[in-house]
């Protein structure tokens, strides 16, 4: 059996990588950019002692999508710089709300005071979720914002919600499907009347139950020790792109072919398999795994199947303005921490800013990342703004938030089209009707990537690996 990847970004590589493990060779993943990484993007300065991401920057090594990825990174032998649960990154998330910067509480004993911009102590939010009414979601979802505000109240929503979901898919809170991050106690809440309730009945549960932990395959050195020194987060010696970099080495090295500047244009399914037209050729494989943005899958099924091109076009994307900042100085900041976000209520076209030279020592510099746009980019930026106003923007907010007055040093701008999918409500729901059409129709196509099984890194590794899991054991076998 022949097998393609389409996409060299990290879920395409994992793909190639799980494939090769458990099938063998021959496999080609088509890459339509001349390098791998796809949003993983790291900049290094190593005469100057930093680095930039443009894309990700940390993973979190926690249940079984982050163990699954530390076995990859452990079995590659990547340099990891970890960051443990007592680093000021790690305890500190700030927001910038009502004109002024507000940490976020960090112990539980934080949900006593009433700290700005919140108007009550925080415990009260578990009164409001203990009172109030359970309703029943229409079609068994909702908006993030909506179950929030039901259970714990509008502030809530407004100051925690909306900004994390900001900070995770750059999203609108009051769009995104409950389902995205709070599955289990949306869950929880249909099923007891409330969140509290459902943990407390969970947690009874678990105690007289054996619950499978975590496979013992994933128990890799690696894990044990980011339980042991208690990581929060973790980064690599010379930024992510080490990761997708690493991998596609190791994969050259056990002869999977990654072709680098071949797109894949248009795909035909047929009894015998699916011929991918290619830069140069038509080429007839069994198989096809797609890593791609579901829009751009969407763009190669259009002339066979219009309604699967129309189902994967339902799930949309977001534009972010990524601008990375070096100034000369080791620490210019007020507050150290992770960085700062900015609830949607607030209306700026910042979204947060990471403080790098926290996270990781940037030998005398401070490094900030400044992400403005994404749901609300046509909003702010619908007049394609060149990267020097840009850059002007972020380093208006800079200064405004964090009141910086040094100028910098160096600068860099992106503008990210459609680099996050957007869990809207009903995602799930529509990714169980693409993957029923898939099966109904027999394509020989299977999907992982962003667009279908969450966003992190881990999460798109471990849907890679549950779709080469998913093949028939047959597969192995040459026809
Ligand atoms: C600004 C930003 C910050 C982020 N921060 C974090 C973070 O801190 N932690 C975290 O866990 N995650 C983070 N993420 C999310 C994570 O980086 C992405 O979800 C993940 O990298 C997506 O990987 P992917 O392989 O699914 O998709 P992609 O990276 O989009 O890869 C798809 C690949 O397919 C290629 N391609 C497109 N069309 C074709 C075609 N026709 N033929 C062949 N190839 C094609 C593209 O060139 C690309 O290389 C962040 C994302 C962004 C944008
Ligand atoms: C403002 C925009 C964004 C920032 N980060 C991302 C965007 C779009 C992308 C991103 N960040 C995280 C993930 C998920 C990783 C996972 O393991 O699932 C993604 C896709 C991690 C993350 N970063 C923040 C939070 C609350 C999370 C969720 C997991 C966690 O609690 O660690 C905080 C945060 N993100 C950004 C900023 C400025 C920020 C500030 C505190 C930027």
């Amino acid at each position: 059996m022949t097998t393609a990847v389409l996409g060299g970004g990290i879920s395409g590589l994992s793909a190639g990588y799980y494939l090769l493990r458990r099938f063998g060779k021959p496999l080609t993943i088509y890459e339509a950019s001349p390098r791998v990484g796809g949003w993983i993007r790291s900049e290094t300065h190593k005469d100057r002692g930093f680095l930039f991401e443009s894309g990700p920057r940390t993973i979190r090594p926690v249940g079984l999508p982050g163990a699954n990825t530390m076995e990859i990174v452990e079995q590659l032998n990547l340099p990891v710089r970890a960051i443990p649960r007592s680093h000021v990154a790690a305890k500190n998330r700030m927001l910038y709300a009502k004109g002024q910067v507000c940490m976020l509480p960090n112990s539980p004993m934080g949900l006593f005071g009433t700290k700005p911009p919140f108007s009550q102590p925080l415990y009260k939010a578990f009164i409001h979720d203990l009172l109030a009414k359970s309703t029943l979601a229409k079609h068994g979802d909702e908006s993030i914002y909506s179950f929030a505000e039901r259970r714990f109240g509008k502030e809530i929503a407004d100051y925690a919600i909306s900004p994390m979901i900001c900070g995770i898919c750059a999203g609108d809170a009051r769009e995104i499907s409950v389902r995205f991050l709070m599955d289990g106690l949306f869950e929880k809440e249909q099923k007891y009347g409330g969140v509290l309730k459902g943990l407390f009945y969970a947690r009874y549960k678990e105690k007289n139950s054996t619950k499978p932990g975590i496979f013992a395959q994933e128990q890799t050195k690696m894990y044990l020790q980011s339980k042991q020194e208690k990581w929060a987060m973790y980064g690599m010696d010379g930024g992510l792109e080490q990761l997708p970099r690493a991998l596609r080495k190791y994969l050259g090295e056990n002869d999977v072919n990654v072709q680098l500047s071949n797109p894949c244009r248009n795909l035909t399914f047929s009894d015998n398999g699916v011929r991918l037209s290619l830069r140069d050729a038509d080429l007839p494989v069994d198989h096809v795994i797609s890593s791609l943005p579901a829009y751009r899958l969407a763009a190669l099924v259009k002339q066979q199947h219009p309604s699967l091109s129309a189902q994967l076009l339902d799930i949309p994307y977001v534009d972010v303005v990524v601008v990375n900042i070096q100034f000369e100085g080791n620490n210019l900041l007020k507050q150290n921490g992770f960085g700062l976000l900015v609830p949607p209520c607030e209306q700026l076209p910042v979204l947060g800013v990471i403080f790098d030279s926290c996270c990781f020592d940037m030998d005398g510099n401070t490094i900030l990342t400044v992400m403005m746009g994404g749901r609300w980019f046509d909003q702010w930026f619908s007049d394609q703004p060149s990267p020097k106003k840009l850059l002007d923007t972020a380093l208006r907010y800079v200064r405004q938030i964090l009141e910086i007055k040094e100028d910098p040093k160096f600068c860099r701008v992106h503008t990210h089209h459609k680099c996050i999918p957007q869990y809207t409500v009903g995602h799930k729901h529509r990714v169980a009707n693409i993957r029923k059409y898939i099966k109904t129709y027999k394509l020989p196509l299977s999907l992982c990537g962003a667009a279908f099984d969450g966003v992190g890194i881990n999460d798109v590794i471990l849907s890679a690996r549950r779709q080469v899991e998913a093949l028939p054991q047959s597969f192995s076998h040459p026809t």
